[in-house]
């Protein structure tokens, strides 16, 4: 597809900042000075180190999230509130897991509010599109992770969004399939007169990127900055082999590695496993860990492990589990037998409720399962079923009791003020 540099752009950042208030007086700044826009008929990429704000840079084009300081703009109108012409393919598919393959699809339509025949023709279509026919009426849970994926991307096609947001949309399925997806995704945008006109993606592979991109926005962390933008004029369809792609691979390689060494600390650059890993959770019981803490303020701030477990006439297994739980939170640290509160865990202890909540809030942000379930609460409007989010569970965590783990983000996500969980309509709703 030819691209039009002098085009308008279709969506616009102007001077975007972005800080999130944690509470503690001193916000997060998470975006700073993103001057970046999306134009007609082009794949523009965002890769960055993990945590540099590729997602809330999307968010805010999406009209999810506002910005701190600066505008939106949308075919040169200032933008408010959601923006109803992209539709976004999320990393966890975000499918309901008790409606089939069609209703599914037909779901988002209905919520647009159009007529009967429209919404069967547009779902049909969606479905064609992605490769679907025949699997219309299963479930999600019949589906591999590669045709679940494909149900997303035919939710998002449906609704014929102008401009198609794919987060990280290939991480959770294998190799060859995201392959053959980001082929077919191509093909279906490389139609000049349909939608999507264009795709903003955002990605931790380099070799993802120098397939899919027109522009490759590299980002560097903390706060979150464009380094540079890198124009990709291989010829479509790229051959993955030819020494040109290469050449871009390595020349990608080389600006993300000497953006990311100067301020991050996790060295990996390639197709980065770390990135989306989803931590299980301990289950560990908030009355445990805030027990524990005290055992070792009052102990002087350190304690061997088995005199935890002599001092408290707990189990080892489940003193254990709390240690995990704290360590995860980063309010001790495990030196060989030691269990020892951090700078943190001691501000924590020491702190009133206000403080402790605060502090136990902006940790458990630090951790991708709450971030998800934050991300899906958007996506929900703020009302998520408990259903679907034990279904995302146990596709992220599948070694995991999904039960357990939900009881563990409901219990923790309450002291931090984040979610609260609404048993009798068995919804989990923002705080
Ligand atoms: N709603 C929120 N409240 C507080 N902090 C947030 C919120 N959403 C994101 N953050 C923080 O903002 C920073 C950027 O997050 P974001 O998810 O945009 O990064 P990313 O580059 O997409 O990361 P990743 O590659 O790990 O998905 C992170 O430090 C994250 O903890």
């Amino acid at each position: 597809m030819a691209l039009d540099h002098n085009a308008q752009p279709i969506l616009e950042l102007r001077g975007i900042q972005k800080s999130f208030d944690r509470g503690t007086g001193v916000p997060l700044r998470v975006l700073e000075d993103i001057n970046l826009d999306i134009r007609p008929n082009e794949v523009i990429c965002l890769i960055g180190p993990s945590g540099c704000g590729k997602s809330t840079i999307m968010r805010i084009f999406a009209g999810l999230i506002e910005p701190t300081q600066g505008q939106v703009r949308y075919r040169g109108q200032k933008q408010a509130g959601l923006n109803s012409n992209v539709a976004i393919v999320f990393q966890g598919f975000a499918l309901y897991p008790w409606m089939t393959v069609e209703a599914n699809v037909e779901n988002v339509l209905v919520a647009k509010g159009l007529d009967p025949a429209e919404i069967r023709e547009r779902t049909n279509r969606a479905i064609r599109m992605v490769g679907l026919e025949g699997f219309e009426e299963a479930y999600p849970r019949e589906l591999s992770g590669g045709m679940k994926q494909r149900v997303g991307m035919a939710r998002a096609l449906s609704v014929n969004p102008e401009i198609l947001f794919m987060d990280e949309p290939f991480s959770q399925v294998d190799a060859l399939t995201a392959e053959g997806l980001r082929a077919e995704i191509l093909d279906i945008w490389d139609d000049v007169e349909r939608n999507p006109s264009s795709i903003l993606m955002v990605s931790h592979d380099i070799k993802e990127v120098a397939y899919m991109a027109d522009r490759i926005v590299v980002l560097s962390a903390n706060p979150g900055r464009i380094r540079t933008i890198v124009e990709n004029t291989l010829p479509r369809p790229r051959d993955t082999r030819s020494p040109d792609f290469t050449r871009l691979v390595d020349q990608l390689h080389d600006i993300i590695t000497s953006a990311e060494l100067p301020d991050i600390q996790v060295s990996t650059v390639e197709p980065s496993v770390e990135a989306d890993i989803v931590e299980p959770l301990p289950g560990a019981q908030n009355a445990d860990m805030l027990g524990l803490l005290e055992l070792l303020d009052t102990l002087g701030g350190t304690c061997d492990l088995f005199q935890v477990v002599a001092h408290t006439h707990v189990a080892f297994g489940e003193v254990l589990t709390t240690v995990k739980g704290l360590e995860m939170l980063e309010l001790v640290d495990t030196p060989k037998r030691q269990v020892q509160l951090t700078p943190l865990g001691r501000r924590f202890v020491r702190g009133g409720m206000d403080e402790r909540k605060l502090i136990w809030r902006d940790q458990l942000m630090e951790l991708k399962l709450f971030r998800v379930v934050q991300e899906m609460l958007e996506l929900r409007e703020g009302s998520l079923a408990r259903e679907e989010l034990i279904q995302e569970i146990a596709s992220r965590l599948p070694m995991e009791d999904p039960e357990l783990t939900f009881e563990t983000i409901v219990a923790w996500g309450r002291f931090g003020e984040l979610f609260a969980y609404r048993k009798e309509r068995g919804v989990l709703t923002f705080e």
